[in-house]
């Protein structure tokens, strides 16, 4: 279709020299996208390590008593990572899942936060986070990525095929349905959203091959149908999940130690008796690589914002910050993909082109209806629960949810419960959530402001 359009700039050459990503060599499976084509581990071969399965395997139990569940750590003896877990991928995976379990338990089990991780949790952990190139805390990977199984193993699959009706969670803080569900929805996108990856690469390479047949077109009308399948799929949260249930019971073990002086880590965590005080940001989606993805493919940029400072002076991009939290393959897939991708640049190269600006349109306001559905679920799951939490008694051996951060926000404007509360990833949420979701418009309505 658009050989007719010969009299329009020229694509600029360097999108052409690098070649494409090939999504195996960065740890992504054509078919599960960032899930691994491998299932995760559900424990750890070396028996020298039981204690740390049987501890995490019973922290629903233990956190019944927050102080029970740091007397059965403080107990560990601090053990060395061995060739089991050093030799292979998944064990390394299954180690920090388990340690970052672990350390959010042990920080976050009552109402007072312990801000000194014991040696036993605090050395493997660094070391196996380390090595897999993501901070020593729980993340989307290991909550999410590294902590799902088969949960019936009799039911007949087709060999390397993931059947989305028949996957539980490993590990919980809870033992709750919600607590899998919330996990598991986010498995269930990142394998539904496995073909937007698919189409991405597809439109690249009919961008790269001359744009034959419509392909840009088809290809951009084959991504806006799989993004509409992800609003979907972020929508079953309600299904099995109670926002109650997850404010007050799930919620408070999430939080990382960024921004969380008002709930008690005013310096972050120290990793060991005589380690450093460290901050690092709670596990949250905006660390899952797929949504990144997307708005790489689409042009889409994020710029800075003051929504994740407390002070709200220090202006940083919170979305590049969360790349350092993906698996070290997963980042630098994004890294080529940025390098490579110019498919906005082809749309607006191609304006006088109605049906390619409908396509690439369609693309991105299925993007906003996504970042839009997400805001809804925020309001009923984080920002309603908290105006009614003052029915629940506060207790120093009782969890706390976690608090708007009313004291230091010195951000301008009438401060509203929403645009205070604070996400598990350290956010001013609301005023961050408006902010991604209003950039990914501009994509679409400004040339200039919005550039490649
Ligand atoms: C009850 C469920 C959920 C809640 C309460 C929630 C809450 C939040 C919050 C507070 C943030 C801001 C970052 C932070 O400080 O943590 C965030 C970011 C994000 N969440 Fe969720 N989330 C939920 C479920 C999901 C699911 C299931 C998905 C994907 C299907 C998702 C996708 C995202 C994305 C992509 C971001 C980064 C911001 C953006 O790119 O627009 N969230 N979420
Ligand atoms: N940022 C969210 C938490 C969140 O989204 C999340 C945290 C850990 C693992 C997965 C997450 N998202 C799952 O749907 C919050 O502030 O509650």
């Amino acid at each position: 279709m658009n050989n007719t359009y010969t009299s329009e700039p020229q694509m600029p050459h360097r999108t052409k020299m690098r070649p494409l990503p090939v999504l195996e060599e960065y740890c992504i499976s054509p078919h599960h996208g960032f899930l691994d084509g491998l299932l995760p581990l559900t424990r750890l071969s070396s028996k020298k390590y039981k204690k740390w399965e049987e501890i995490v395997a019973e922290l629903p139990s233990l956190l019944q008593e927050g102080s029970k569940v740091r007397t059965a750590i403080d107990e560990l003896d601090v053990l060395d990572l061995d060739d089991t877990i050093l030799g292979d991928v998944r064990e390394l995976r299954r180690a920090y899942s388990i340690l970052g379990f672990m350390a959010h338990a042990y920080i976050w089990a009552t109402g007072t936060p312990r801000d000194v991780l014991p040696e036993c949790i605090a050395r493997p952990l660094l070391e196996t986070a380390d090595i897999l190139g993501v901070p020593p805390l729980a993340t989307y990977s290991s909550l999410v990525l590294w902590n799902f199984k088969v949960a019936d193993k009799c039911k007949k699959t087709e060999p390397g095929y993931l059947d989305l009706e028949n996957i539980t969670t490993i590990n919980t803080f809870t033992g709750t349905v919600d607590e899998s569900w919330f996990y598991l929805v986010s498995v269930r996108f990142e394998k539904i959203g496995s073909s937007c990856l698919n189409h991405g690469l597809d439109i690249l390479r009919a961008i790269r091959d001359g744009d034959k047949d419509g392909a840009v077109i088809n290809g951009l009308e084959n991504l806006a149908a799989a993004i509409e399948r992800l609003s979907k799929a972020l929508m079953e949260m309600e299904t099995k999940c109670e926002p109650n249930v997850f404010y007050f019971k799930i919620r408070p073990f999430l939080a990382g130690w960024t921004n969380m002086s008002h709930m008690g880590l005013p310096q972050g965590v120290r990793y060991g008796a005589e380690g450093q005080y460290q901050i690092f940001s709670g596990g949250s989606n905006a660390q899952s690589s797929l949504i990144q993805a997307l708005d790489i493919l689409l042009g889409v940029k994020h710029t800075a914002n003051a929504a994740h400072s407390s002070r709200g002076d220090s202006k940083i991009n919170y979305l590049d910050e969360m790349k350092k939290y993906m698996p070290r393959q997963h980042r630098d897939f994004l890294y080529h993909l940025a390098s490579v991708c110019d498919i906005r640049e082809y749309v607006f190269l191609h304006i006088s082109n109605q049906p390619l600006q409908e396509a690439y349109g369609h693309c991105i306001s299925m993007l906003q209806k996504f970042r839009d559905n997400h805001i809804q679920i925020v309001t009923k799951y984080i920002i309603l629960p908290s105006n009614s939490k003052q029915l629940a008694p506060k207790k120093k051996e009782v969890l706390n949810p976690i608090e708007p951060n009313t004291k230091t926000c010195a951000c301008s404007g009438p401060k509203t419960a929403s645009s205070k509360t604070i996400g598990t990833g350290g956010t001013r949420l609301m005023p961050f959530l408006k902010q991604c979701r209003d950039e990914t418009v501009a994509a679409v309505k400004t040339k200039n402001k919005n550039k490649n």
